[in-house]
């Protein structure tokens, strides 16, 4: 065996969306700051390509590259690669880096709870794993500061006409859109037209309507768009489905955490979600997050809200990633039969 590179991963996924872990064979990227070797790693592409192209990824593939952490406060730093983006902050992928760290012992785990404090380029997000067995069982994360930004826009997507959405960050930007009045009731034999159709609405969005975030500038575009199922009120909170369409066009296994943060920013802007609620977001493999608001901030111009969610995670095996040097792909290959919906 020869090898220029050996890349050692312990892959997971959280309820049903995969996010490996680099945890050794790649130096830090240069940057002063988690955002900064965050762009340092888009703009590059080399361990993205390596990663996430075939032969050993695919477009259902995120992968989080392990980092020392410049916070003080932090325990733990990483960096997000999902197919076509470098995102401040991922739901699904901090539920499976804190399970990685926690179940594999590259933390210490404490039963019956461990907290533990990560970085992830768009900032610190504080950790509660309950735990048992030595397995974290469920994982709460307290995720970024999330806010409305418009509600009830007019979207005009070719094909569809206008469409009325709310747009929305949750540690990532969201345009939202009504499943139901679209025709969708959140079924697994939806999961096609559900991508095909959410990238022409991402792309309409931010065509037309744009993203700002008020405290990063850099973050200016919508990465996802929402497909929000009506919610209902039942005996154990509020519970609606969700489904994202992930670019370049497939959907998120796992109900989103960003989407879940999102969506009650926007519920709470309308006075639809009170402190003391829950929101069960429902996949459409039928995998939840769970998500509550725990307090408001403003985020810059606008008023937010502090949420937090929560999802369970497992490891499903571990792998080490060789390039042998007469490989002629080195930086791997797509093809457009898989990497896109159409
Ligand atoms: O849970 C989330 O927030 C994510 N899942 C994959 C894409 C999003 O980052």
């Amino acid at each position: 065996m020869r090898s220029t590179k050996t890349i050692h991963v312990i892959s997971a996924h959280a309820e049903g969306e995969v996010g490996d872990v680099i945890v050794g064979g790649v130096a830090p990227p240069p940057g002063d700051t988690i955002w900064e070797q965050s762009r340092w790693i888009a703009r590059d592409q080399t361990l993205r390509n390596f990663v996430l192209n075939e032969p050993r990824g695919g477009v259902f593939r995120h992968v989080n590259l392990l980092v020392p952490p410049k916070h003080p406060e932090a325990d733990a730093a990483f960096i997000i690669m999902e197919p076509e983006d470098t995102p401040p902050m991922s739901g699904s992928n901090s539920i499976c880096v804190s399970t990685v760290l926690l179940d594999s012992g590259i933390l210490p785990m404490t039963e019956p709870v461990t907290e533990i404090t990560l970085e992830a380029p768009g900032g610190l997000v504080r950790v509660r794993a309950e735990c048992r067995n030595g397995k974290a069982e469920r994982i709460f994360v307290q995720n970024l500061p999330s806010f409305a930004e418009r509600l009830d826009a007019k979207l005009e997507v070719e094909g569809l006409g206008t469409l009325t959405v709310d747009t929305a960050y949750g540690g990532d930007s969201f345009v939202i859109v009504d499943a139901a009045a679209m025709g969708f009731g959140l079924k697994p034999d939806e999961a096609h037209d559900i991508a095909s159709l959410g990238v022409r609405i991402t792309n309409a969005a931010n065509a037309q309507l744009g993203f700002r975030h008020p405290e990063n500038p850099e973050w200016r575009h919508f990465s996802f768009c929402l497909f929000a199922g009506p919610v209902e009120r039942t005996a154990e909170g509020l519970r609606a489905g969700a489904a994202v369409a992930i670019q370049p066009g497939k959907v998120d296994r796992s109900p989103t955490g960003t989407a879940l943060s999102a969506r009650m920013a926007v519920l709470h802007a309308r006075g639809e979600m009170r402190p003391e609620d829950r929101l069960t977001a429902v996949s459409l493999i039928g995998s939840t997050f769970s998500g509550r608001i725990v307090g408001t901030i403003r985020v810059g111009d606008r008023p937010g809200i502090l949420p937090e969610i929560s999802g369970r995670g497992w490891i499903t095996g571990i792998h080490q990633h060789l390039l042998d040097p007469s490989d002629p792909w080195p930086e791997g290959y797509r093809l457009t039969d898989t990497w896109g919906a159409r």
